[in-house]
């Protein structure tokens, strides 16, 4: 794999604020994959995981015609009724076919996923008939191929099933089972730390007095990085000081492919996270216009991405989700996305400022879109409640009840 540039993230002499688009455009540009491939990983395993290759059918599904349905199949189709026809002695069951020709004219009992014997081609549902003495008794008609389901139908052999850089869900797994693939080639996990900073920020669990306040984000960043299926590398909690967050840094950059840091990147005389990547690393320390998140830095810091987080758990979040989320899929391999948002009208007033981008803590009730009652950026009870986020863009101002909003639901981010 190709390292990454030293000044990839740096932006044009004079620039100050960048729109959120640009800014999402221009990590898109200058990032690329950085993991290598694991091969033959057992479908066991692969939950999450990123597909490396494209994967072909080894064989059809379903591999022969059988039985939708309980029932009695015969050659079709039936369009005389009422009608009696002769059953034959025997059956098809699944796993247990019936391997004789069944004569024109007759009728033989299928079992639901029973191959369909040769001679046959149509099933009609039990209930939808009756036997009396050796004849099925059938009372309405029915297109040949009825509650069949056809070799092939839903896969051909050769076909392409899934493509690389698909992240393997619970139902893509099981479409690689149907057709008999054992394993695949997937990426390697992307390696992601997370650095937690602050004089301020004690871990849980730890004593504390009243001007402490317990540390929310390396556990929700941590979170993240599980969820959205990476490898989480816990660098831990550091104190304000350049030499603590350098270290930390180094460790991070030595086990990491992309590091996520918390506080400490505005322009404040204890923002150490920036001074130290202003010193030993290449920073842009990227003012966007978006709140919250406005300060959000982009650094490489010994041949590894940092992305620097505002120290205020919403816009920890909200940043962690629209900047590094995708940034975090275009390293791992799964490719750069744009989440998928739904416009839904809003049941609240907004006076927005123009200018910059706002992502509003959200969720939807009723098929409208609600929003937490207050914006303040520390407020963690509001991130507890939204199942996702209201992005209103740089031109918005007057959010009215039933005005089209940009409602993103977590989901959209691989959660
Ligand atoms: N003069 C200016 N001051 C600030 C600006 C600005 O533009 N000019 N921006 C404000 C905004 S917006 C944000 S966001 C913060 C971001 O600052 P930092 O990233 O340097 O974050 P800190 O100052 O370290 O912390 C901010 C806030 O968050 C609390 N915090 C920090 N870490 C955690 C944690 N792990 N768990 C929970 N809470 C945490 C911290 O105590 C502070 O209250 O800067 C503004 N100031
Ligand atoms: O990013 Mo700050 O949290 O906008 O308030």
């Amino acid at each position: 794999m190709n390292p990454l540039r030293n000044d990839c993230f740096a932006l044009p002499p004079g620039v100050n604020w960048t729109p959120v688009e640009e800014a999402l455009e221009r990590l898109r540009s200058r990032l690329h994959p950085v993991v290598g491939m694991e091969r033959s990983v057992p479908l066991s395993q692969v939950s999450g995981r990123i597909l490396a290759n494209d994967v072909y059918a080894p064989r059809a599904h379903p591999p022969s015609s059988n039985s939708a349905v309980d029932g009695y199949a015969f050659a079709g189709p039936l369009t005389e009724v009422p009608c009696a026809m002769p059953l034959v002695d025997g059956r098809s069951a699944a796993g247990e076919p019936y391997m004789e020709h069944v004569p024109e004219g007759h009728v033989i009992r299928i079992l639901t996923g029973a191959v369909i014997p040769a001679g046959t081609d149509t099933v009609v549902l039990e209930e939808d008939c009756e036997v009396i003495d050796g004849q099925l008794h059938l009372h309405g008609t029915l297109k040949a191929g009825a509650n069949l389901r056809k070799t092939g139908e839903d896969i051909k052999a050769q076909d392409k099933i899934l493509t690389a850089s698909t992240r393997l869900t619970p139902t893509q797994i099981s479409v690689l089972a149907s057709v008999g693939v054992e394993s695949v080639d997937v990426y390697q996990r992307l390696r992601v730390g997370v650095l937690s900073t602050g004089d301020e920020v004690k871990p849980v669990g730890s004593a504390v007095t009243d001007w402490q306040i317990y540390d929310a984000n390396l556990p929700m960043l941590s979170a993240l990085v599980v969820q959205l299926g990476y490898e989480l590398v816990n660098l831990g909690h550091v104190l304000d000081r350049a030499e603590d967050v350098k270290a930390a840094l180094e460790s991070g950059a030595e086990r990491c492919d992309l590091i996520l840091t918390s506080g400490g990147i505005s322009a404040g005389d204890e923002d150490h996270v920036s001074k130290t990547l202003k010193a030993h690393g290449d920073i842009s320390n990227w003012r966007i216009a978006i709140k919250p998140g406005r300060p959000l830095a982009l650094a490489m810091f010994q041949g590894t991405p940092v992305v620097g987080l505002p120290g205020n758990p919403v816009a920890a979040w909200v940043c962690a989700l629209r900047f590094g989320a995708p940034a975090m899929a275009l390293l791992a391999g799964s490719g750069w996305f744009e989440p998928q948002a739904y416009s839904m009208p809003a049941n609240f007033h907004k006076n927005k400022k123009p200018g910059r981008s706002e992502m509003l803590r959200a969720r939807i009730r009723d098929g409208q879109v609600e929003v937490f009652g207050s914006e303040g950026s520390g407020r963690v009870t509001g991130l507890a409640w939204s199942e996702g986020l209201v992005e209103l863009n740089e031109s918005a101002q007057q959010i009215e009840p039933g005005t089209p909003v940009r409602f993103i639901p977590y989901g959209s981010f691989g959660l």
